[in-house]
């Protein structure tokens, strides 16, 4: 079976991709299996982020790696925290601390005027110094509540309210919020990627 590392330290997202890829006839093994460290996101995109992380930890590996980088991006914050999500409220930052902080920001702005999207970016590099990466992207609409809502989930779920389920992220089943989430919908873009390179490229995994 091929064998790929998974370039995140985020147990949350580690959740998530098991079941996404559970299907897959791959085995998708943990940075933190092979004592990769995290990768310094100096990228200005998510795309950038997503290959850094990928480029790391194929490096210190050797194997084929696949990477997430993700985020919240506010309407009324003009975007932030964006690539900044993880780190909004201090380099040392909680999941806690990031949702108090997006709610301080947030406090004076209407309900009709909460939008925003999660966005996930995901790169795939056979090696390090892959000149042709699969990258997708994709996105997810919400709106931030008023206070944190629900156990599922992780990261700034709490507060994003999904208009089509009626409830918070971190509200949904797991299964449901893998099937709509920003990353479940960049995990079926890369399945098409993947599936066609894999016909034409087999050898060079
Ligand atoms: O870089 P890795 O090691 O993968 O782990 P990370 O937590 O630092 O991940 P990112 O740099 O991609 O930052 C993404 C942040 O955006 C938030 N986020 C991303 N996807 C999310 C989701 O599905 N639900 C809630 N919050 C999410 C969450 O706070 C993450 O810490
Ligand atoms: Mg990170």
């Amino acid at each position: 079976m091929n064998k790929i590392v998974l370039a995140s330290g985020n147990a949350g997202k580690l959740q998530e991709f098991s079941q996404l890829f559970s299907s897959w006839q791959i085995d998708v093994i943990p940075q933190s299996q092979f004592a990769i460290a995290d990768a310094e996101e100096t990228g200005l995109s998510f795309i950038e982020n997503a290959l850094i992380k990928a480029r790391h930890a194929s490096r210190l590996s050797g194997l084929p790696a696949l990477a997430d980088d993700s985020g919240l991006a506010v309407d009324a914050l003009q975007g932030a925290p964006g690539i900044y999500s993880a780190r909004y409220a201090g380099s040392h930052a909680t999941d806690g601390d990031n949702n108090r902080k997006l709610l301080a920001e947030l406090a004076d702005t209407p309900d009709a005027s909460r939008g925003a999207s999660f966005h996930c970016a995901l790169a795939f590099v056979r090696r390090h110094d892959d000149p042709v990466p699969l990258v997708v992207t994709a996105q997810w609409r919400g709106r931030i509540l008023r206070e944190a809502v629900g156990e599922g989930g992780f990261g700034y779920d709490p507060l994003f309210y999904v208009e089509s389920e009626g409830v918070a992220s971190a509200q949904l089943a797991r299964e449901v919020k893998n099937r709509i989430s920003h990353r479940g919908q960049a995990v079926e873009s890369f399945r098409a990627l993947w599936q066609e390179a894999m016909g034409s490229e087999a050898a060079l995994v």
